[in-house]
């Protein structure tokens, strides 16, 4: 059984009813990264966004593993929404907390109550939280406060703190957008490498030289509709005309 599997989602705004997402169908395993191409306007947020369930959509169906999002209550979409993080371009973090602090206590949520109160963390909690922050090349920022950091490296404290608490599937729009190109393909690798040892699942706008090196599969969007679904590898020229 595929982890996700969505037949036919199409979403469409405004009074023309026009089409942001035409017909879409995926199925999607543990551990793939997963590169979503397309030129500007084709669709590539909206996807991930809805994907992640913070939009809704017109029409088609959604299953994770045996749950039909759709007829889901509460509890059903609680149990996904633990184990997934949406991150997005400009993502949400405590201004005045470091970016450790900011790994350690998660989102609101996530984190136990007695934790949030006192502030008390356990060691082994401590040493995840620097492995990830290391891993994302961020060591050297963990005791800085998170208003005084880039935008790319917020981004990559909310990838930290979702992979810290355990998440399995990260949905991430533009993740290296303002980083430079040795630190952007860093942070590529590092998510290619969880992937691979932790099957945790990526879902991803990176550029496409990244996209053909590091990513398992490439999505490419034109319109709304997939234009190409491949594993990763470079593109053929044809391919790369559609982006
Ligand atoms: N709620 C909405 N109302 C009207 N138009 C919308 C809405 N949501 C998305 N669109 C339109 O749908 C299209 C796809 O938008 P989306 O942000 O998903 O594209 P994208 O591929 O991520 O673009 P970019 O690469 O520029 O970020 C755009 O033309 C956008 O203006």
């Amino acid at each position: 059984m595929s982890m996700i599997k969505i037949e036919n989602l199409t979403k469409t705004v405004g009074e023309h009813k026009t089409k942001v997402l035409d017909r879409i169908n995926l199925e999607i395993q543990h551990g793939e990264m997963i590169a979503i191409l397309g030129p500007s306007g084709s669709g590539k947020s909206t996807l991930l966004k809805c994907l992640a369930m913070k939009e809704s959509w017109t029409d088609g169906s959604f299953q994770v593993g045996d749950i039909d999002i759709m007829k889901a209550g509460f509890s059903g979409k609680r149990k996904i929404s633990r184990e997934w993080a949406y991150v997005e371009q400009s993502p949400q973090l405590h201004p005045e907390r470091t970016a450790l602090k900011n790994v350690l206590i998660g989102q609101a949520g996530q984190t136990p109550i007695w934790r949030m109160l006192t502030g008390m963390v356990r060691s082994d909690d401590y040493m995840g939280a620097m492995d990830v922050l290391e891993s994302l090349g961020l060591l050297d920022k963990a005791h800085q406060k998170a208003s005084t950091l880039s935008g790319g490296e917020r981004q990559r404290v909310a990838i930290a703190r979702s992979l810290a608490h355990g998440v399995k599937v990260v949905l991430a729009d533009e993740p290296i957008t303002g980083l430079d190109p040795k630190s952007g393909e860093d942070v590529i690798k590092t998510l290619r490498a969880l992937c691979s040892s932790e099957r945790v699942t990526i879902i991803t706008v990176i550029p496409l030289e990244l996209a053909e090196k590091y990513a398992t599969r490439i999505i490419g969007l034109q319109e709304g509709h997939i234009a190409f679904d491949i594993k990763g590898r470079r593109l053929t020229s044809a391919e790369r005309r559609l982006l």
